[in-house]
């Protein structure tokens, strides 16, 4: 990467203004997963380490710009504490005098969480105003938020304008190993494309299209592809609009010499629940009352065969509806075959993807679990990420 990262600074008796994307699932007050959480303790703990007093800083859900109680981080701070085994102190609020005053206090290695970013209309605004007070409260800015690396926000980009400004380690490591996959694969190179909608997946699928060996096309979007390629689809989710897209896309993966994979079985229901009464089917013969809500046998065995002979997968989006248990099987497959694969390296990319491969405790099984959902998606579009462009290059 040729930005500059945490080990390219002096950090001793600093005042450090770290982001950190802490924006995890909560039930009644408290955290019911710590995987964003766990994958910042290596820089936080490299920071307390060469002697720096850290300043947290984070959003947490969509408060829009107003104090929301439930979306506090003080159960983050307390989760954040236990795993790092020390004291986190916590701000009730992000910016101001009291902040500052809370800061003057903090000797070496001390850890500080700020209140939650959000609750603040600068912040997604990303005004100037709000920028500098966060910088006032600090000499160097490091941004580890992958997740939030996407969004153009006061403390994920303009803050970066006010101090000297790095990345850290997770942020490295993700733009190490995703851009790595993209600009350097190793061969075959397979992409496994899911989830809803082809329209939030267009740009990836067509930035792909260029650098893949393999397509495998699954959940909801396949059916607009599906339909492109002559066959009826039912009542399974289909974007009329993007048939010509798919159409396209299928095209210029022959020109490229890309194999193109699509469900040649699905499991059909006559209803979208977990009570419906289910078969499994031909592609070409869904019924017209039935929808399409997960990949069948014939077509879990062909993409466990492909990722199996891959050296590179990058995964994005479940094959099926992975949330009711009747229509896991295809998702459960795919993370399965990942989870085997030896000489496949797997990175999923965020988000749903990440979720099912936890549910299925196949999590330590893959070699990178991105901690971004839109941000992984962005990168993978060859979109540039605000948070990261606005770092200190090298
Ligand atoms: N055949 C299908 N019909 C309807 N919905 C489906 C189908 N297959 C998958 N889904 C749904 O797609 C949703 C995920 O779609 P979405 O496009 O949001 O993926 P995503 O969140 O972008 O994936 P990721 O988070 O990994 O990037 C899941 O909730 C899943 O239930
Ligand atoms: O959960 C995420 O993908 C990031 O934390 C970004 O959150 P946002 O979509 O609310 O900006």
């Amino acid at each position: 990467m040729n930005k500059k990262s945490v080990k390219d600074v002096e950090l001793k008796g600093k005042r450090v203004f770290c982001r950190v994307d802490f924006n995890v699932p909560m039930k009644d007050g408290q955290v019911t997963d710590e995987t964003r959480i766990r994958a910042a303790l290596p820089t936080i703990e490299y920071l307390t380490n060469q002697g720096a007093k850290v300043i947290l800083a984070s959003h947490l859900g969509r408060p829009k710009g107003s104090v929301v109680e439930e979306l506090r981080l003080t159960p983050v701070a307390k989760r954040l504490s236990e795993l790092l085994g020390k004291e986190v102190k916590k701000a009730d609020e992000a910016y101001g005098d009291s902040v500052k005053a809370m800061v003057d206090t903090l000797s070496e290695g001390d850890v500080l969480l700020l209140e939650n970013v959000r609750f603040y209309p600068g912040e997604e605004k990303n005004d100037s105003e709000l920028a500098k007070a966060f910088a006032e409260l600090a000499d160097v800015y490091v941004n580890d938020a992958f997740g939030a690396a996407h969004r153009a926000h006061a403390s994920t980009e303009g803050i970066a304008h006010h101090l000297p400004a790095v990345s850290g380690l997770l942020m490295e490591k993700e733009l190490d190993v995703l851009g790595k996959a993209l600009s350097n694969p190793e061969r075959p190179f397979t992409a496994i494309i899911g989830g809803a909608k082809v329209k939030d997946k267009i740009g990836v699928i067509e930035n792909l299209l260029e650098k893949v060996d393999n397509l495998i096309i699954g959940g909801g979007l396949a059916y607009t592809f599906v339909k492109a390629q002559g066959h009826e689809v039912g009542k399974s989710l289909l974007e009329e609009d993007k048939i010509e897209l798919a159409k396209s896309f299928m095209e210029k993966a022959k020109e490229k010499g890309v194999n193109f994979y699509m469900p040649v079985d699905v499991v059909v229901a006559d209803d979208f629940s977990e009570e419906a009464n289910i078969k499994t089917v031909a592609i070409e013969e869904i019924p017209s009352d039935w929808e399409a809500l997960d990949i069948g046998p014939k077509t879990r065995e062909i993409y466990s065969d492909v990722i199996q002979n891959s050296k590179l997968v990058i995964w994005n989006g479940p094959m099926g509806v992975f949330e009711l248990k009747k229509f896991a099987g295809g998702t459960r497959a795919v993370a399965e075959a990942l989870a085997e694969a030896n000489d496949t390296y797997s990175v999923i990319g965020g988000g749903d993807s990440a979720a099912a491969v936890e549910k299925f405790h196949l999590a330590d099984r893959m070699s990178h679990i991105s901690t971004g959902g839109g941000a992984s998606l962005e990168f993978m579009e060859g979109k540039a990420l605000p948070g990261v462009v606005a770092l200190n290059d090298k």
